[in-house]
């Protein structure tokens, strides 16, 4: 008995884990791991996260909306961090329409503005930028009363000097400036010019005008240089082709019919891009009033005619196609106006009234034969007009009558006027939002006037913080265990057989 435990405590005493040595070098080293790691997870903690913002109004032909932006404070000029977080549509009509009384053009803004007080904290109003971006209403306005235009302007503006932002100016946009920043929009959202990927092209169709904007490869800019943006971007060079078509957004565009129909100032009319059993009366002078049209109203015509419904989309198809001129071109090829376009090179998103239209006709689709968006179209077109109203108790009237000519300009614009097949049609996608922001030139604009975008990739850091973490942690493990190993030779030979000596 007692000889046993003598033998016991001797094989203690030679355990060599058990020397005073070891445990004090084991507790530190475990000290030592569980310090690093901590240092490495609260050190590179991620902070609060604090926001920016950034306000921009589009003041388009059919209506304003205001737009609010936000991305982390100190990724200013990192990779796509921005976000739209709210959105306001202002009631009433673009401001181009205020061209009689531009107060109230100012006045108009006031309740987004108000709610975008709310929506943007208190603490960042002084520093948010405010922009005002004007498309194509105010464009025809320009070539038509450019004094009128100037007036809504400064209406605007002084208006917009009353809220607490950093206002940066109203202004009218080019069409290239609107081709051009709805391309970007669209392109930093899919995450394509960070990454250097092949970009998407931008098919745009608002009230008054219409942009198509792709990248080329067979486009340097040479044959054209009034189509050409070049573009360094995150360390790419992007040579873009873009076009505005002043007078083919929808709303004008469907002038462009009525004017056709009515070159001979009739009293009524029989319209196929109405449904049947549609009937409104309309006023020549209101009709005309637009440099679209103006230099074709018909002498001698009546105050008013009346345009009722023959929804035939065979003859839409006529009476819109004769509103695009395809006899000249003195390029190498042309899409219509002789207009020159490189050959098309997808995918392409297609936003605004693109979506409206074709999200109502259900023909978002684009993989069904072209023939089949005409069957449809064919239908919808031939539906008499109480039907459609009883089915769509819900639908804006005024959307709802115009939806057989709509969709019928979208079809003839995309097929004939820019020349999409059934391959290239089938690589447009309709879109309304991208990643929950809104698809449009407003992002862009403000991504460049921010100086959001930087011609040269950031330098990013070499790790994100779960990388940084996780590394230190397995080092640190990787370390314990070398350290563990190291002491092999201390390590009892046998743990079942007692080291008697
Ligand atoms: N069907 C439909 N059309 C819309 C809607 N909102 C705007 N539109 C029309 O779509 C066209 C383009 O609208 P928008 O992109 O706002 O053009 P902008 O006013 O010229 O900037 C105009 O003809 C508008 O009247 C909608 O919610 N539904």
């Amino acid at each position: 008995m007692s000889a046993q435990r003598v033998d016991n405590r001797e094989m203690k005493e030679k355990n060599p884990w058990q020397t005073p040595v070891t445990i004090i070098i084991t507790v530190i080293g475990v000290i030592a791991i569980v310090a690093l790691v901590t240092v490495a997870v609260l050190q590179n903690r991620p902070l609060p996260q604090k926001y920016k913002y950034g306000i921009v109004l589009d003041a388009g032909s059919s209506h304003t909306a205001l737009y609010i932006y936000e991305w982390p404070a100190e990724k200013d000029n990192n990779t796509g961090r921005v976000e739209q977080t709210h959105s306001c549509k202002v009631k009433g009509p673009g401001i181009s329409s205020y061209a009689h009384d531009p107060l109230k053009a100012g006045e108009s803004l006031r309740v987004c503005m108000q709610e975008a007080e709310q929506r943007v904290p208190g603490k960042r109003h002084q520093e948010t930028p405010l922009y005002l971006g004007a498309t194509a209403g105010m464009r025809l306005l320009n070539i038509e009363n450019s004094s009128a235009s100037d007036e809504v302007l400064k209406a605007v503006e002084s208006a917009l000097q009353k809220f607490p932002f950093s206002y940066q100016g109203a202004r009218i946009l080019s069409g290239q400036e609107e081709g051009a920043f709805g391309w970007v929009t669209v392109n930093y959202l899919d995450d394509r010019l960070t990454q250097g990927l092949d970009t998407t092209g931008a098919l745009d169709l608002g009230g008054a005008s219409t942009q198509i904007s792709f990248v080329s490869e067979k486009f340097d800019g040479s044959e054209s240089p009034s189509n050409s943006v070049t573009f360094r971007l995150y360390g790419n060079d992007y040579n873009l082709y873009t076009h505005s078509f002043l007078c083919y957004g929808k709303d004008q565009a469907l002038r462009m019919t009525l004017a056709q129909q009515t070159q001979s100032g009739q009293a009524s009319i029989l319209d196929p891009c109405f449904n049947t059993g549609y009937t409104v009366m309309k006023n020549y002078s209101v009709l005309y009033d637009s440099p679209c049209v103006s230099d074709r109203k018909p002498q001698n015509a009546p105050a008013t005619f009346n345009q009722t419904g023959k929804g035939n989309f065979t003859e839409c198809q006529e009476v819109v196609k004769s509103v695009f001129n395809f006899t000249h071109c003195k390029y190498s090829q042309c899409s219509f106006n002789g207009v020159f376009q490189p050959l098309l090179q997808g995918p392409f998103g297609a936003f605004s009234a693109y979506y409206f239209v074709m999200n109502f006709l259900n023909l978002t689709d684009t993989s069904i034969p072209l023939k089949a968006v005409e069957d449809k179209l064919n239908s919808f077109c031939s539906t008499p007009w109480n039907q459609i109203k009883q089915q769509h108790p819900d639908v804006k009237v005024k959307y709802l009558a115009e939806y057989c000519f709509s969709g019928t300009y979208i079809l003839t614009l995309l097929t004939e006027g820019y020349k999409f097949d059934q391959t290239s049609y089938s690589n447009i996608k309709f879109i309304k939002k991208i990643k929950g922001s809104d698809a449009g030139w407003t992002l862009g604009y403000m991504l460049n006037l921010t100086n959001m975008i930087p011609a040269e990739a950031p330098d990013s850091p070499p790790l994100p913080h779960a990388g940084y973490v996780s590394i230190v942690t397995i080092m640190a493990v990787l370390l314990f265990i070398l350290f563990i190993v190291s002491l092999r030779p201390l390590w009892p030979r046998c743990s079942k057989q007692p080291q008697i000596v």
